[in-house]
C-alpha cells in the first residue's frame, strides 16, 4: 500500500512560519521561498514504527532532533517510534544509519528500524534481495533481504561487561551482570544486562517469582498483581497506541514501572527494559519499555539481549533459534555458539509514503 501526502499541522510546521501571521494569510512570495517538503517512508517491523528518510546525499541527518519528536507525534505528526535515516557510507559500507527516538534522543542502534531501513533501501533502488553492510554507531551490522521476505540480520557481538554496557551494578558472573539484585518501588526484580550497541536491562523474575502474565480481563487491576507487576484491566489505557496488540497483561503497569528502570541511576546512559516469561526453552514472550520511546509493540535489540540473558541465566537452549514473541508479532533469535555473532529474523513492511514540511 502506498500513498502519498503533504502532512500539515504541528509535525510539519504551518508553510508560513511567522508567528504573527497565520498560514493561512501568507503572501504567495513566502509560500515559494519556502524549504522544499521532504519526502519519507513509513515502515513498521512487528509494530515498531519508523519514520524513513533517504539521506544519502549529505552526511548529516537533514531533520534535526526537535523536528523528529514533532514528526513522531502520533496525533501532530505522521506517528513512528523513531526517525531513521539512511546516510552515506563509511569504510567499507554500503550506507550509514542513523536514527532519533520519538523523545529526540540518539540511540546507537535499533534492530527492528534496521531491518525497515535494508526494504526502504531496497525499494528506493529497486533491487533484488541482497545482503547489506550499514554502518552505525553500535559499529557494522549487516541485514539480508530474504526471498520470503523477512528480513535475517547479522547484529555482531553483545556487549556483556557490566561498564561498557552501561550499568554500575556490580557484576555476578566476572564481569557481566547477570540476575543482579534491583529494588524498584519496595520490589527486588533479578536483572542481567546486555549491550546490543544499546544498553538493556532484562528481568526474568522479581520477588523470587517468575515473570507471568495473568490472563487479560475486565476485572480492575488493584485486586491481581503477579512478579510485581500488576494484572490490567483489559484493555489497557495507552497512550502509545499499543492496547490493542498486548500480551495478555505482562505490559500492565508498564507506564508507570518502565520509567523507574529507564532513568534509575545504576543506568548512567537510561536503559531500555525487557519483561520476560519462558514458555519453553527455545520460546519465550516479553513486553518492552524502550529508553527514548517508551512502550513499544517490539525491540529487536531487546530481542537480542534478553535472548543472551535467557542464556546466561540458563533459561534458555543455545544449541536452537530461540522464537520470542514481542507485542508485535514474533521474532527468530539466534545466538551462535561458533562465533557468539546473533542473529535476528523477522518482518519489515512499508506502511505509506509522503512528504511534510519541517
Ligand atoms: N526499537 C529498537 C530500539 C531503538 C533504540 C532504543 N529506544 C534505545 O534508545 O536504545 C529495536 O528494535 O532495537
Amino acid at each position: 500500500m502506498s500513498s502519498h501526502a503533504l502532512h500539515r499541522g504541528a509535525a510539519a510546521g504551518p508553510v508560513c512560519r511567522s508567528a504573527r501571521r497565520p498560514a493561512a494569510r501568507c503572501s504567495v512570495r513566502a509560500m515559494a521561498t519556502a524549504a522544499p517538503p521532504l519526502t519519507f517512508s513509513k515502515y513498521q517491523g512487528l509494530g515498531n514504527d519508523f519514520v524513513l528518510v533517504d539521506n544519502r546525499h549529505s552526511s548529516e541527518p537533514v531533520v534535526t532532533p526537535e523536528q523528529a519528536i514533532k514528526i513522531c507525534d502520533r496525533n501532530f505528526g505522521v506517528g513512528g517510534d523513531g526517525v531513521i535515516f539512511a546516510l552515506p557510507p563509511v569504510g567499507d559500507t554500503d550506507f550509514t544509519m542513523r536514527i532519533f527516538n520519538s523523545d529526540g534522543t540518539e540511540p546507537e542502534m535499533c534492530g527492528n528500524g534496521i531491518r525497515c531501513l535494508a526494504k526502504f533501501v531496497a525499494d528506493l533502488d529497486k533491487s533484488q534481495p541482497r545482503k547489506y553492510k550499514i554502518h552505525t554507531l553500535a559499529g557494522l551490522i549487516q541485514p539480508e533481504l530474504l526471498a520470503d521476505g523477512q528480513v535475517r540480520v547479522d547484529m555482531g557481538l553483545p556487549i556483556l561487561e557490566g561498564p561498557k554496557v552501561p550499568t554500575t551494578l556490580a557484576p555476578t558472573q566476572g564481569t557481566t551482570v547477570v540476575q543482579q539484585d534491583l529494588v524498584v518501588e519496595g520490589k527486588t526484580y533479578k536483572v542481567s544486562c546486555v549491550s546490543m550497541g544499546n544498553p538493556h536491562a532484562v528481568i526474568y523474575s522479581c520477588d523470587g517469582e517468575a515473570i507471568k502474565p495473568g490472563a487479560c480481563s475486565p476485572q480492575p487491576q488493584s485486586s491481581h498483581q503477579l512478579a510485581g507487576i500488576p494484572k490490567p484491566a483489559c484493555p489497557p489505557s495507552d497512550s502509545n497506541g499499543a492496547s490493542a496488540r498486548q500480551i495478555d497483561g505482562l505490559d500492565a503497569n508498564l507506564a508507570a514501572l518502565g520509567p523507574k528502570f529507564e532513568r534509575n541511576s545504576v543506568f548512567p546512559a537510561r536503559t531500555n527494559t525487557e519483561f520476560v516469561e519462558v514458555l519453553s526453552p527455545s520460546h519465550v514472550r516479553m513486553v518492552v519499555w524502550e529508553r527514548g520511546a517508551g512502550r513499544t509493540l517490539a525491540c529487536g535489540t531487546g530481542a537480542c539481549a534478553l535472548v543472551v540473558a535467557g542464556i546466561l541465566e540458563g533459561r534458555i537452549d543455545r544449541s536452537q533459534p530461540c522464537r520470542v514473541d514481542l507485542p508485535g508479532g514474533p521474532l527468530q533469535i539466534e545466538w551462535r555458539a561458533s562465533d557468539n555473532r546473533i542473529f535476528m529474523t523477522g518482518p519489515a513492511e512499508l506502511v505509506f509514503s509522503g512528504a511534510l514540511r519541517v
